[in-house]
This record gives C-alpha cells, structure tokens and sequence, in this order.
C-alpha cells in the first residue's frame, strides 16, 4: 500500500502539525521522517548535524524516506530537505504529493527563532530565503498538488487536503 499522501515543502509550512491534523481527521496513521531518523540515531535531530554532520543526516533520511513509503502508512510527512536527494524525487513518483507552499513571511513568523531547526539556528530568515529559493523548482517537481498555507490556518489547510482526496 502507497501513503494517502505524502506531504513536503519548507520548514514551518506545517507538514508535521497539519499531517498530524489530516490524518486523525482521515482516521489513518500519521508518520513523519523527522521522527523516524531520530529513533533510527537514538538522538534528537540537533545532535545528529553536531555529532555527524549533515551529509550523515541526509543519509539517514534516503532511508528513512523508502522505508516509510514502502511502509504505506497513511498520512506521511517528509524533512523539509528530503526533496534534495534526487534518490527520494524518482522514490516519490506515482505517490499523491501534497506541497504545502509558503513563502518567507509567513515561514519566519512561524519558525520563530528556528528551535529545534539546526539549520535555521544562525539567521534564520536569510537562511530560509536561501532555502526556499533553492527548493521551490525540487517541490514543485515532486509535487502533484500544491496548497497554499501563506494566511490559512492549520485547520483550513488540513480541509483543502481532504478535499483533495478520493472519498
Ligand atoms: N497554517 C498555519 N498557520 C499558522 N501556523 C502554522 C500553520 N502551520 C503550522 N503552523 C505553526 O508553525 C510552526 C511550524 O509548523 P510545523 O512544525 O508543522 O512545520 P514543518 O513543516 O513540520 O517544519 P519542519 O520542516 O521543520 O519539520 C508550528 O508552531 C505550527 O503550529
Ligand atoms: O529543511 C531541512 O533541511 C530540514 C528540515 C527538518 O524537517 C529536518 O529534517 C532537518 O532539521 C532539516
Ligand atoms: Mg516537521
């Protein structure tokens, strides 16, 4: 069985919150790479960019990836980076994608001072800029349906998906 739909986009578009929201809302599991690396490393994800860096991270993560689409669990929320592995792009082919765009403000606002985010722990606003622009064509690849979050609430996002989906 493939997920109900995988989620991607940028940090703080809301993949872990509203995956979390779609899926009790669908009566489905909710899933999330972020998770499953950290129970794969025995460790938060700070402590894996400081004690093996990030090219190990990303190593964890192509796995994690396969591992929860072969999976199947319904609602499935990928790392905001996992679209930079061309590896997990072809994994992701024939899966319904969901990006969840935002663009900088709204990312800002809603990342706060990047707790948690060892990407973002320097400058996160111009490092989320970087991202995004980085990152908009690598979502927009993998994506087969784009909601927008920018002024939605997590609650309006999480209908627009299910709305989405085959009844
Ligand atoms: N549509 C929204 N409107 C307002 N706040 C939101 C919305 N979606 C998420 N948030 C808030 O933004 C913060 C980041 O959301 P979340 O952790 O779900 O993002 P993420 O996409 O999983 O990020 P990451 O890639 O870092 O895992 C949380 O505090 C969440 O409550
Ligand atoms: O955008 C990213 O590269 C990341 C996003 C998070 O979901 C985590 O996967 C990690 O903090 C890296
Ligand atoms: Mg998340």
């Amino acid at each position: 069985m493939a997920p109900v739909v995988v989620l991607v986009g940028a940090p703080g578009c809301g993949k872990t919150t509203v995956g979390r929201a779609l899926a009790a809302t669908l009566g489905v599991e909710f899933r999330d790479t972020d998770t499953d690396i950290e129970q794969m490393a025995g460790k938060p994800i700070p402590e894996i960019f400081i004690d093996e860096g990030e090219a190990h991270f990303r190593t964890l993560e192509r796995a994690a990836v396969a591992a929860a689409l072969a999976a199947g669990t319904g609602v499935l929320a990928l790392g905001g980076g996992a679209v930079l592995a061309e590896e997990t792009r072809a994994a992701l082919v024939g899966h319904r994608v969901v990006h969840l765009s935002v663009e900088l403000p709204d990312a800002v606002k809603r990342v706060g001072l990047g707790a948690g985010r060892p990407l973002l722990a320097i400058n996160p606003r111009a490092t989320l800029k970087h991202l995004l622009d980085q990152r908009r064509p690598l979502y927009a690849e993998v994506a087969t349906e784009t909601v927008v979050t920018d002024g939605q609430t997590p609650a309006a996002v999480v209908a627009e998906i299910a709305a989405l989906l085959p009844r």
